[in-house]
């Protein structure tokens, strides 16, 4: 059952989908993915996601896109209950809100802040740092709830916001103003299965490759 996985370890949709893939114990067949060398534009990679986005899987034929999609894939299809991924309606939907939160929210508001200073050379801005740090209260609330960033369980939603505030604390954004964020994710590190070469890893060459660019 090795699941194709086309990907960069820097990257913090892949990392969450790594860390669900390890959760579950299924393996992935890793194709390293090189953006800069347009390895996301070739026919072959458009056949499969038309998109050109990483991560992307082809599970048997299967190829799917969007990482949180691909975590809920995952779990439905090999996780051996519903723990990572509750099927109680009300749970499930929590996790959900969690997920979009990460992606339409904390993620986003994170690149508005630090993708134009790798790519574009801008000074920070204030204004953006304010309304990514509004998201991360938003997220020290949810956590001063419960243990976990959707109810008493680890689930698919910490794998995704755990890449995401990784990749925040590798940049250097200060998440000390954030008490229920740092007893959350040093939880995180100690309790996720392949915490080390799933997010880590990665997560600090990310954080290398900005600082090297930034500081140019
Ligand atoms: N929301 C998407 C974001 C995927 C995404 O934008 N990935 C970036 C790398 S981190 C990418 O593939 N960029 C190349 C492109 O869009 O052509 C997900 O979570 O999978």
């Amino acid at each position: 059952m090795p699941v194709d996985f086309y990907m960069m370890p820097g990257s913090a949709p892949c990392r969450g989908v790594a860390l669900t893939a390890k959760a579950l114990g299924v393996p992935l067949v890793e194709h390293q993915t090189d953006l800069m060398k347009g390895e996301h534009m070739t026919p072959a990679y458009l056949k499969m996601n038309p998109q050109h986005t990483i991560p992307t899987i082809n599970d048997n034929g299967f190829s799917l896109w969007e990482s949180r999609a691909i975590q809920q894939y995952l779990a439905d299809k090999y996780g051996k209950n519903d723990d990572l991924y509750p099927k109680d309606a009300a749970k499930r939907a929590v996790v959900h809100q969690r997920l979009y939160f990460d992606m339409g929210t904390l993620y986003l508001r994170f690149g508005e802040i630090y993708y134009p200073m790798m790519f574009g050379g801008a000074p920070k801005d204030a204004e953006k740092v304010k309304k990514f740090d509004e998201a991360l209260g938003f997220l020290d609330g949810f956590l001063s709830e419960s243990k976990w960033a959707a109810g008493d369980k680890l689930t698919i939603a910490d794998h995704s916001l755990v890449a995401s505030i990784s990749t925040a604390d590798a940049v250097g954004h200060d998440l000390s103003k954030f008490p229920n964020i740092v007893r959350w994710y040093a939880d995180c590190k100690k309790t996720m299965v392949g915490y080390e070469e799933a997010n880590a890893a990665g997560a600090k060459g990310f954080g290398d490759w900005f600082n090297s660019v930034v500081k140019a």
